[in-house]
């Protein structure tokens, strides 16, 4: 793919800095330029060889940029956008990284008015729990798939350059609608997050049994590792995706609530076709991926 000129990475964090690592170590931009409020932190993604270089105020941030790459916690999503809107240059294409889409297209639609079509909202579905440019990992997106959720008035163009640039850090990119995205995922990375969240306070809540957490080895380690992720993003992806989200708990608990009676009552026969099933769908669709 052609080289670009200039990638400004707004919140160079996790996400963001894995992708700003990635571009330069393959030469696919000329400067690979960081955006903050943290002056701390973008000096050591510069020592630590993430970006090129840094600025703290939008104007020059925004100067020759030919992509920014929003990396934030989606309930800065809006402001960052309305800092950068006076400065955007013509062809500048605007894309994310939010684990939630619909909310990034509300919080455009409120500062563009109408959407640009440079404006290509992502979301690449690659992670870890722990968050921070430290954290940052040029291969994070490797055979990792990215959604993009292309607006009514993304160009082609714009859509082509956003997945030309993942493609090249090893991701499979994949289109879908910003609503089926939020619904897909609200069901298969937000809830599970939640759950876990939900699973360690409780526990963390029954004093009576001491400190329980010393009681615990791998089954509750593999459950509850995602309950160290960072509470402002979590925070965040559950105010931006209420609706999907409250629908799946509901769901999941619906579904405890035909569980708890075939315990009740010892249904060993239903018990174990339930396990079975699961087992066997998550044999053939997680284990051998
Ligand atoms: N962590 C994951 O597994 C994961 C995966 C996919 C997408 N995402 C999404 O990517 C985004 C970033 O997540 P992350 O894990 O990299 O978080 P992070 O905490 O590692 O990085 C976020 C960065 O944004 C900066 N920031 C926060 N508010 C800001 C503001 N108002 N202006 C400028 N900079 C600001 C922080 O200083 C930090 O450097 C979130 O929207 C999240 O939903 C996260
Ligand atoms: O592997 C992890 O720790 C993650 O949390 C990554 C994960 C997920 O798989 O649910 C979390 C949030 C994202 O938006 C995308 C990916």
């Amino acid at each position: 793919m052609n080289c670009l000129n200039k990638i400004t990475v707004i919140g160079v964090g996790l996400i963001g800095g894995s992708f700003a690592k990635g571009i330069k170590q393959l030469g696919l931009a000329q400067q690979v330029h960081g955006f903050g409020h943290n002056q701390d932190n973008l000096e050591l993604a510069v020592q630590l060889n993430v970006i090129d270089s840094f600025s703290l105020d939008a104007k020059s941030a925004m100067q020759g940029c030919d992509l920014v790459l929003l990396a934030v916690p989606l309930g800065a999503m809006q402001s960052v956008l309305e800092m950068i809107q006076p400065y955007l240059e013509e062809h500048t294409i605007i894309t994310d990284a939010g684990s939630a889409k619909q909310s990034v297209i509300e919080a455009a639609t409120t500062v563009f008015g109408s959407l640009p079509e440079n404006f290509v909202p992502a979301h690449p579905i690659a992670g870890k729990e722990q968050s921070g440019v430290l954290a940052a990992d040029e291969t994070l997106y490797v055979d990792h798939r990215v959604i993009i959720t292309p607006t009514e008035k993304s160009s082609d163009a714009a859509v082509l350059q956003v997945k030309a640039l993942w493609q090249a850090l090893g991701a499979k990119v994949e289109i879908m609608s910003a609503s089926f995205h939020d619904e897909v995922f609200a069901a298969t990375s937000h809830l599970p997050h939640l759950l876990a969240f939900a699973l360690v306070e409780l526990l963390n809540e029954h004093p009576e049994l001491g400190n329980v957490f010393k009681y615990t080895a791998g089954g509750f380690r593999d459950f509850s590792r995602i309950a160290s992720s960072d509470p402002t993003m979590w925070r965040d992806i559950s105010v931006a995706n209420s609706v999907a989200i409250s629908k799946w708990l509901t769901e999941y608990r619906n579904y405890l609530d035909q569980m708890i009676p075939l315990v009740e009552q010892q249904d060993s026969e239903a018990l174990y076709t339930l396990f079975a099933t699961a087992k066997a769908a998550r044999d053939e669709h997680i284990v051998k991926r």
